[in-house]
């Protein structure tokens, strides 16, 4: 873990290292793997034969001694983190924890009362695969398995949040395991407190202007879904962040920008289609829009997703998943726009609509806010995601004039469960361009008489 908002790691001198052979506990002490900011972890082996101890294991320790007492208290909050979610979860896809104990080493007092933290043992992370090179077929499997972690986790009512390619690691057999929990927190209904710490390259937009309250900074799934989207980008664009930047801060000021809807969300070409979709749908700006994106849903996506990608790899197939409408909830400034839309000589009124927006909160507020502003669509047969919608916004209550219907477009689901697959083609306010675009007919509730429309935007 790295520090956010307050000087990072331990101050003072260097902790001894443990030499190999040296017994700690019941384990005998091997190689030394790595150390962070707050820990230095070691392979090691059970130290007598015997019992039905893992025969290989990972020795974390955690020293204590001559730290400040805010420090030590940090690094027993971190502990008391790991061996509490280790206590209560259990699963392929997570790090196991096998004991924790304190050490004692009264010849080494910079050791002597360091918390040790025995865990599983992986082969190396996927920041070590991503500096040596990922292979492309294992790329999609990777991300299947970090969804997977996530999704337990979360589905046990714990938040990750550190969730990066250091803290992703892999078996033998090249299985995923997510790891350190220093930071995790159990969720108390929809939201945790975690300390305010947490790994600059991975933080959502709302983080950076997160207030500190008394338990710490609010902590939600949809935390470590946006970490998620950048370690999606990171696997297909050789480890570069989506978001510009010399620095952490750099890139953190370019994903406040995006976040404030001033900048559009720019990933790599060399991120394919449906990977691409889905790190969008893990970015998506703010907490509300990215909420929609659970890691079962994104479980499934895949599921039923990568097969169709490699069937056809030269070009995948476009395969028509259900969206949520309130995904376009976000800016989309610089969208790009695609052809085969009918010229504005061509439109004639058809109708009015009223634009509803399903979304609580959004109907009754006296302004627009950028929150409750919708993007309509370029093309209604294309996902509706950030990257599918016009510059223009629309809010509730805002009557716009409509030319024609689709039927069967890509079938949309609002907040409240209302789907369809049928789409307007409406006039956006005069002076924007374009000057037309799809709205989706669940955000409204007028079913004027309109022709079919004789045209769909190239997919
Ligand atoms: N169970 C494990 N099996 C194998 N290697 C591990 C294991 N746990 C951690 N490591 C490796 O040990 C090194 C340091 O571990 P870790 O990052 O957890 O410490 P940390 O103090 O929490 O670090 P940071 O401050 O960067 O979060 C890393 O290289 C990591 O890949």
């Amino acid at each position: 873990m790295t520090a956010l908002h307050v000087p990072g790691g331990i101050t003072g001198e260097p902790a001894d290292l443990l030499p190999s052979g040296h017994r700690a506990g019941a384990w005998t002490v091997g190689d030394l793997i790595g150390s962070g900011g707050w820990s230095t972890v070691y392979a090691a082996r059970p130290a007598d034969r015997g019992g039905d101890r893992p025969l290989e294991v990972a020795l974390k320790v955690m020293p204590t001694a001559g730290l400040a007492p805010r420090q030590v208290r940090r690094i027993l909050d971190s502990a008391q983190r790991e061996i509490e979610l280790g206590r209560r979860t259990s699963h392929p896809r997570l790090i196991g924890l096998v004991e924790s104990f304190v050490l004692r080493e009264p010849d080494r007092p910079s050791l002597d009362g360091a918390i040790v933290l025995v865990m599983e043992r992986a082969a190396r992370s996927l920041r070590d695969l991503l500096d040596a090179g990922v292979p492309e077929a294992d790329r999609g499997r990777l991300i299947e398995g970090i969804c997977e972690g996530l999704a337990h986790l979360h589905g046990s009512g714990w938040v990750h949040a550190d969730l990066k390619p250091e803290n992703v690691l892999l078996g033998r057999d090249g299985s995923v395991k997510l790891s350190d929990f220093g930071l995790a927190t159990e969720l108390t209904g929809t939201h945790g407190y975690a300390p305010p710490l947490g790994t600059l390259d991975y933080l959502p937009p709302e983080r950076w202007r997160a207030s500190l309250g008394a338990e710490g900074v609010q902590v939600r799934p949809s935390t470590d879904i946006w970490a998620l989207g950048i370690v999606v980008h990171e696997l297909f664009a050789s480890g570069g962040s989506p978001f510009a930047g010399a620095t952490p801060v750099a890139r953190g000021a370019a994903v406040q920008e995006y976040g404030a809807g001033r900048a559009p969300l720019r990933l790599d070409p060399a991120v394919p289609p449906f990977w691409r979709e889905l790190a969008a749908d893990c970015l998506a700006p703010t907490h509300e829009a990215r909420a929609l994106h659970t890691a079962e849903s994104l479980l499934e996506r895949i599921a039923t997703g990568r097969p169709a990608e490699r069937r056809a790899p030269a070009r995948p197939r476009r395969r028509a998943r259900t969206a949520l409408v309130a995904a376009a909830l976000c800016a989309a400034s610089g969208a790009a726009l695609a052809g085969d839309v009918p010229r504005a000589d061509a439109l004639r009124p058809a109708g009015e609509l009223t634009v509803f927006n399903a979304e609580r909160g959004c109907q009754d507020l006296p302004g627009r806010v950028l929150r409750c502003s919708l993007g309509l669509a370029i093309d209604p047969g294309r996902p509706y995601v950030p990257g599918n919608v016009v510059p223009t916004r629309v809010w509730h209550g805002d009557v716009l004039t409509a030319e024609c219907r689709l039927p069967q477009g890509l079938p949309i689901i609002d907040e409240d469960g209302v789907r369809s697959t049928e789409w307007f083609w409406v006039r956006l306010p005069a002076g924007s361009i374009p000057f037309a675009a799809w709205l989706p007919a669940v955000r409204t509730k007028d079913r004027p008489p309109l022709p079919d429309c004789p045209h769909r935007s190239a997919s």
